[in-house]
């Protein structure tokens, strides 16, 4: 078993930096974007999923982030101060920029999500607005990787992260790719690459880690080849994730294990990502075994997707727990 050495003298388990916005789900199953006839409203965005799902289980979570100065804006912060979420590092930017929107089909497979980006808001948060106090006052920070696509936030990422080095917080990435908010995969691939070598725990699916090999390992499949490119500078350990095929987790020691998934009826793909981190991340601030943190991020995930919703779908920890004991004990 493996456990991942934390500050535990912190006001904060987790700060989570990235995107907060406004989920929209059809109202009807297996039904195509053309055809629906409304949407239920949520908050979500990568970061803000995360946030609420370590929120959830019972962790003190702080955010990292950017909303514009709106109804959309003052909704995201609203349901995230309402979750118990500490918005100290969120920002509000007045310049025209808009919070992210997503739009979304709810089908297992298949399923069209679509993200009105233009001019986001979370892209507008700068290095002048990260404070380093904020940053050593949480055991961990958690980057989700869309930060980084463009300035000032892909500075603002950077400097956050080694804010987070100096303070001894640990730092994790996950990575979060959305090919169309970047220039080229070359371009993603080295900014990826700086962001992974300041991360203790790297985070992403294969065509994640496809894309960071753009440049070095072009065409390259294999995990294990991954995994050793990746466990450098100060990365302790790294996940592939692999969908309903489960997830590899590498150590840097040599270590090495694969977690299943818990087969569940889905609703919609989104969200498994997200709830993944966030069990396994709640899971190491509380001094759990990465094991243990890997096998509850899966549980997560198939509630999640399982449900109707990201950030409303994310477990608490009774839930998580009773899900994990019904389906062991039906084994
Ligand atoms: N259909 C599914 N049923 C149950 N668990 C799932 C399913 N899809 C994903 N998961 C869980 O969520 C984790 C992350 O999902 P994945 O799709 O790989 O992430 P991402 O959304 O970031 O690509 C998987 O490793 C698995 O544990
Ligand atoms: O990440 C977003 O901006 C929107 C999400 O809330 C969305 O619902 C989604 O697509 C989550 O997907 P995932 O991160 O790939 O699990």
């Amino acid at each position: 078993m493996t456990k991942i050495a934390l500050q535990q003298d912190r006001k904060l388990d987790a700060i989570v930096l990235g995107r907060a916005g406004v989920d929209l789900y059809a109202r009807e199953s297996n039904t195509d974007m053309a055809d629906i006839s409304g949407f239920n409203k949520f908050v979500g965005g990568s970061a803000a999923n995360i946030a609420v799902a370590v929120s959830k289980l019972g962790g003190k979570v702080g955010f990292i982030g950017c909303v514009a100065d709106d109804a959309f804006g003052g909704y995201v912060k609203q349901y995230m101060s309402g979750q118990g979420i500490n918005l100290d590092g969120m920002m509000t930017d007045n310049s025209g920029s808009r919070t992210s929107v997503a739009f979304t089909e709810m089908k297992p497979s298949d399923c069209t999500v679509l993200i009105y980006r233009n001019k986001a808001s979370d892209l507008t948060i700068k290095p002048e607005q990260v404070d380093p106090e904020y940053i050593a006052n949480a055991k961990v920070l958690v980057v989700t990787g869309t930060a980084l696509s463009e300035s000032p936030s892909r500075e603002a990422t950077l400097i956050a992260m080694e804010h987070a080095r100096r303070s001894n917080t640990l730092v994790v990435l996950d990575v979060d790719y959305r090919p169309y908010s970047w220039r080229t995969d070359v371009d993603a691939s080295i900014y990826y690459g700086i962001a992974a070598g300041l991360s203790d725990i790297v985070i992403g699916n294969r065509e994640e880690f496809d894309m960071m090999e753009t440049v070095l390992a072009p065409g390259n499949k294999d995990d294990d080849a991954t995994a050793e490119r990746f466990l450098r500078a100060n990365t302790q350990v790294v996940v592939i994730k692999a969908g309903e095929f489960g997830s590899k987790v590498y150590c840097r020691d040599g270590h090495k294990f694969q977690q299943g998934i818990f087969r569940v009826e889905v609703q919609k793909p989104f969200g498994s990502g997200d709830s993944f981190a966030g069990g396994l991340i709640w899971t190491l601030v509380n001094g759990g075994e990465l094991e243990d943190g890997v096998k509850h991020g899966s549980a997560a995930a198939a509630i999640n997707v399982s449900g109707n919703s990201c950030t409303e779908a994310m477990p608490t920890k009774e839930q998580l727990f009773d899900f994990i004991e019904t389906r062991e004990q039906s084994l």
